[in-house]
């Protein structure tokens, strides 16, 4: 299985998923690192990304996953996956694609941009992020994160909703919460 931690920037999907996947010792692919310089070079001059910009870094994105699973390994993610759309490119990649979104409201994601130094991504872009911000829908397999908690709290949370879905492997799946 793959877990992905989608939301939009500054939602706190690589301080989540990082910690997670080491927790589980599994392999861990930071979607930012994935971007084409073309990509970043656009975000940091603070223009949204367009679908046409997007597609190429979420097919290397599914391709990733689909390596993990020909190895036979479960792995873990942190990507925005804004649409449904850009989640149907990264489910193309292996049969078992769960997503756990990181969701606040503007205000508390706002101010963590603001606070987060050393990062590409200007808090300006926050919201044409929340702009093309599709949630999970009802048959998309995953879990809704309220990142309002504090990380350790959360990362808990998470672990054991990954542990979870790994031990009902075949069985029940994590359903989304809203
Ligand atoms: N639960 C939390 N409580 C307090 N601060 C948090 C929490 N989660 C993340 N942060 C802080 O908020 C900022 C954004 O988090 P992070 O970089 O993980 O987000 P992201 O979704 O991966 O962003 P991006 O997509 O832009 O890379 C960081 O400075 C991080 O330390
Ligand atoms: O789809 C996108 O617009 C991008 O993935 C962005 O979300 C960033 O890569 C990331 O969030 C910035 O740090």
């Amino acid at each position: 299985m793959h877990f992905v931690f989608m939301g939009v920037s500054g939602s706190g999907k690589s301080s989540l998923a990082r910690p997670v996947a080491e927790r589980l010792g599994l392999p861990f692919a930071e979607a930012d690192a994935f971007h084409p310089e073309a990509n970043i070079a656009k975000m940091s001059a603070g223009v949204p990304l367009t679908d046409e910009d997007r597609r190429p870094w979420l097919l290397s994105l599914a391709a990733w996953i689909a390596e993990r699973e020909r190895a036979g390994e479960h792995s873990v993610m942190a990507c925005s996956a804004l649409k449904r759309s850009y989640r149907d490119l990264l489910r193309g990649g292996a049969p078992g694609v769960r997503f756990l979104h990181a969701d606040g409201s503007d205000e508390v994601i706002a101010e963590r941009l603001a606070r987060r130094t050393g990062h590409f991504m200007p808090a300006g872009l926050l919201a044409s992020q929340r702009a093309a911000l599709e949630p999970l829908g009802a048959d998309e397999d995953g879990a809704v994160l309220d990142v309002s908690a504090p990380v350790d709290e959360l990362v808990e949370r998470a672990v054991g909703l990954v542990r979870a879905a790994l031990a009902g492997q075949g069985g029940a799946a994590p359903t989304a919460r809203r």
